[in-house]
């Protein structure tokens, strides 16, 4: 058989498609929206390749339309988790050994399959799902999950390429292999294109994966897996269940064959799990690895030398895109006194534009947010600010549950840098802008610095190249994700490594070399060509 050193195609953006009136994307998109809107699905877990049922079904409905049913999923149990892990685990023993250019090749027609017949299914899914706009859609689950695919495949490729030196008559060698044991995605609800990364991320690296989607976004997730299955991942590298979150996370963490976890979600969540992982870490075979991306209270600071319009573009995109629903999102925001009336001029003129409403008419920006428990907690927190004598609501503040979960974008204006809504994250389309002493530029980035636990994005806003530079330095470890003149979202696979620090998580940079490094444990081969045939050193001739 012939061999060879085999190489990858270099990975290239998905183009992102316009689905502007008149574009044949645009037709595509709406004529799936009506298809799935017209079936109710029954939508199994898949373990070890069989579609298992349960017959305690769970209603999924659009969060912009609550009395519209999309199809019930099959909740299952500790018993599932269980199933799942002996399906991930049989399944090693082939997948470990499969050669890797297979395992590429599955990912690379993952990519093709979601760029192509999938894109506008998987598209209209996250619509419905997660209430997001075409637009939206577009740039995660079609092109963010495609970049992940052929980009990880391309950091893999660099990875395995990594070897050590040889010194004469020796050859070193590296091998990564995949971890001992299997990996447990656990997804948060609004990024299809994290829920579809983390699972596969370690699988492309040769591991086996349990995964457990957001209760909603179980919709998207179902496509997902038809997608990897087409695309030949092997029955049991990947098992999908629907137990709860706790009832997943006991189960799971207490195998001993446990041996990585790969979580994005709220940093709550990440901090009572790895404490679980910690008081079970004398059981597992191995050291587990802990990737998780969490929370935010993402920043735009501007200078009295700011573009006004910029940062007003960079407040209604970076704020109320995606209904804030993005740990990238601003929530807060830093504002000359000088600028701020200029500033909030356009940002009114800019959101007097901005309709609200289901993704189904395209020309809604903003729809609803993603569930009852989310709605009431930020309806809470713009009450209280109404109330408060520390912060008044500026723009929106409206609220309606009554058909779906519709919160008005949001601004609060403060006189307090550390109002509650300042430091917590609260996930939705309310921005709380602080407006401070052109005078105190310094001691402002002295209070960004020091009022939030997290450290995900920000940004700064400055004409003045010596004030650009200042910030870049003084506000080092407040993001992870730090842009100059822009706003603080649409970070995009190989080209702004995503992920950030303190409270945020570990770092680890979605879609790169630097996460998949986390799913290996390299072994160092050394080979010897001709072994000495005596011990004495020549020291000892005498
Ligand atoms: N840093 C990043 O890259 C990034 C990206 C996207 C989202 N996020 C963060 O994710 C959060 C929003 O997503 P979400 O609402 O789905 O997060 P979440 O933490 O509520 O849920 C994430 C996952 O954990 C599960 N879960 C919830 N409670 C659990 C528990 N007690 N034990 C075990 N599992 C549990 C959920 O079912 C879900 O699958 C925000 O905080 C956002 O900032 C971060
Ligand atoms: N790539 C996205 C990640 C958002 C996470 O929820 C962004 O940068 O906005």
């Amino acid at each position: 058989m012939p061999k060879g050193i085999f190489q990858v195609p270099p990975a290239v953006n998905e183009p992102i498609k316009s689905y502007a009136p008149g574009t044949p994307e645009r037709a595509e998109l709406k004529k799936m929206l009506e298809e799935l809107r017209s079936q109710e699905l029954d939508i199994p877990m898949f373990i070890g390749g069989e579609e298992i049922r349960t017959g305690n079904t769970k209603r999924i409905h659009p969060p912009h339309e609550i009395a519209h049913t999309l199809g019930h999923y099959h909740q299952g149990d500790e018993t599932h988790v269980h199933m799942a892990i002996d399906a991930a685990l049989k399944a090693r023993k082939q997948w470990v050994n499969l050669s890797w250019e297979h395992r590429a090749a599955i990912f690379l027609k993952a990519a093709d399959l979601l760029a192509g017949p999938y894109r506008q299914l998987i598209n209209a899914a996250t619509m419905l799902g997660q209430s997001k706009n075409a637009f939206q859609a577009e740039i995660d689950s079609a092109c963010e999950l495609a970049d992940f695919f052929r980009f990880n495949v391309q950091y893999m490729t660099e990875i395995y390429a990594g070897q050590p030196e040889s010194a004469p008559g020796i050859w070193d060698r590296v091998e990564y292999r995949p971890l001992e044991g299997f990996v447990f995605a656990l997804t948060p609800f609004n990024f299809t294109s994290i829920a579809g990364n983390l699972q596969t991320a370690p699988a492309m690296m040769g591991n086996v994966t349990v995964w457990k989607p957001s209760k909603t976004a179980v919709y998207s997730a179902y496509f997902l897996m038809k997608l990897f299955k087409e695309a030949g991942v092997p029955d049991g590298v990947i098992n999908l269940v629907y137990a709860s979150g706790p009832v997943a996370a006991k189960e799971i963490f207490s195998h001993p064959d446990f041996a990585g976890f790969h979580f994005t979600g709220s940093t709550g969540v990440f901090q009572s799990t790895w404490k679980a992982i910690g008081d079970n870490i004398a059981k597992y075979k191995t050291y587990p690895r802990i990737v998780g991306e969490t929370g935010g209270k993402d920043y735009i600071l501007a200078h009295k030398s700011c573009d006004a319009k910029g940062v007003a573009t960079a407040i209604v995109r970076g704020a109320f895109e995606y209904q804030g629903q993005k740990c990238s999102a601003a929530s807060r925001a830093y504002m000359p006194a000088s600028r701020w009336e200029e500033i909030f001029g356009y940002v009114k003129e800019q959101m007097a534009e901005v309709k609200m409403g289901p993704p189904e008419d395209f020309s809604n920006f903003v729809n609803a947010v993603i569930d009852e428990t989310s709605f009431d907690l930020l309806a809470g927190a713009i009450d209280e600010a109404k109330e408060s004598n520390e912060a008044k609501v500026i723009l929106g503040g409206g609220h309606d549950k009554s058909v779906g979960y519709f919160i008005e974008p949001t601004i609060i204006l403060t006189t307090n840098p550390k109002y509650r809504t300042m430091e917590e994250e609260l996930f939705g389309p309310v921005l709380t802008i602080y407006v401070y002493d052109d005078n105190k530029f310094e001691e402002t980035m002295d209070i960004l610095d020091s009022t939030s636990i997290y450290a995900l994005t920000g940004c700064i806003f400055a004409q003045d190249r010596y004030i650009i530079e200042k910030a870049t330095k003084r506000l080092v470890d407040t993001a992870g994700n730090f842009y100059i003149n822009d706003k603080p979202t649409g970070a995009v696979v190989g080209q702004q490594p995503f992920g950030g620090s303190r409270g945020s998580g570990t770092n680890d940079k979605a879609g790169s070399a630097i996460n998949l490094m986390r799913w290996v444990s390299p072994r160092t081969i050394k080979e010897n060509f001709v072994p000495p045939h005596d011990f004495k050193y020549p020291f000892l001739a005498e």
